[in-house]
């Protein structure tokens, strides 16, 4: 009979209903609660966007599509898909031990979130561990980064290439194309982070793919917190460049998200397009992955050949 293996996909999670919004938030901030006024600003970015966040529907949609795909791609082994989320139920903890009562000896985890950062996917890895080694199994191989998988690569450059051919010739002269990802404390450089420099290599690759010349690494959605986070911002990148090269058309790539979420649809496509109605510029944020099914297929390969 096939193999049979755990598929632990990791995300970030989101409110599931307007009364999740303080636990979440609370959680996300360490347990710290948000003062009013934060919490206010949160709830007011959500309304901005229409309520609660697409986040939870799709990343389920992600997390079963790739199960599904991996288990029609090829026959040796049979997988099956927990979801474990870092701020909100069913926690990484919860999916661990549903694999462990459920018998499953051996599993894989993939975030969704491309870059390895000691912030990010370094935390989800450990939790999973931590879990599975509390209850004696399962033994969990995890994926570190896969930002350089070449069919995720090809989904962003394919959106690149698609937007600037739909462009009139005068815009694609004063394009610039932005390649963006959640910024972090600044701290995680003494620490010999890979995210950056992870980041600028997808920026790259992208771009060369794309053939697009113009490009700058910016980054997004930094928290609330005393400490310096990673800059330059998006918004601060647009106006500097605007200023300085003249730019008067910005594409916009998050490629550190792989789904339409908050951070996308408010600080993208609301905060960002702020500053670029403000110079006068043109606008454009290509479509996020969500469960595409070369995404799909892209997150599929990884898989299989992290565990071969
Ligand atoms: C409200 C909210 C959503 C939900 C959007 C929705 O509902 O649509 C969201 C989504 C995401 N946030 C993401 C990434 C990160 N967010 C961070 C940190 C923070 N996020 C915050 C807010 C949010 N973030 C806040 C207030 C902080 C500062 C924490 C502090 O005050 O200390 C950090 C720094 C490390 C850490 O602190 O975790 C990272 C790397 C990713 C990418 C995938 C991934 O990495 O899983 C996704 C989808």
């Amino acid at each position: 009979s096939k193999k049979k293996m755990g598929l632990l996909v990791m995300a970030y999670g989101t409110p599931y209903k307007e009364e999740d919004l303080e636990r979440y938030y609370t959680h996300i901030r360490h347990g710290r609660a948000p003062s009013s006024e934060l919490l206010e600003d949160l709830r007011g970015r959500y309304e901005a966007i229409g309520g609660i966040s697409p986040l939870a529907k799709i990343t389920l949609e992600q997390a079963k599509s790739l199960e599904e795909h991996l288990n029609d791609m090829q026959d040796e082994i049979e997988f099956k898909m927990y979801l474990g989320l870092k701020h909100i139920e069913p926690f990484v903890e919860d999916a661990v031990e549903q694999m462990h009562r459920d018998g499953i000896e051996e599993a894989v985890s993939i975030v969704l979130a491309p870059h390895f950062s000691t912030f990010s996917v370094k935390s989800y890895n450990g939790r999973a561990k931590e879990a599975a080694e509390k209850l004696g199994g399962p033994i969990i191989t995890s994926v570190e980064s896969w930002y350089d998988e070449p069919k995720f690569i090809q989904y962003w450059v394919d959106r690149v290439k698609e937007t600037y051919a739909g462009m009139s010739s005068e815009e694609r002269e004063s394009a610039v194309l932005i390649v963006s990802a959640h910024s972090l404390p600044q701290r995680i450089l003494q620490s010999g982070d890979p995210y950056p420099k992870q980041l600028e290599d997808t920026a790259r690759m992208i771009a060369d793919g794309a053939g697009v010349k113009e490009y700058a690494v910016g980054w997004q959605s930094e928290g609330n917190t005393p400490d310096p986070w990673l800059g330059p911002d998006v918004q601060d990148l647009t106006r500097d460049l605007h200023e300085e090269k003249g730019y008067k058309t910005f594409v916009y790539t998050p490629v550190g998200f792989v789904s339409d979420h908050l951070e996308v649809l408010y600080d993208n496509d609301y905060e960002c397009k702020v500053v670029t109605d403000e110079i006068g510029a043109a606008y454009y944020r290509p479509e996020m992955p969500n469960s595409k099914p070369e995404f799909i297929d892209a997150l599929a390969d990884v898989v299989l050949k992290h565990i071969q």
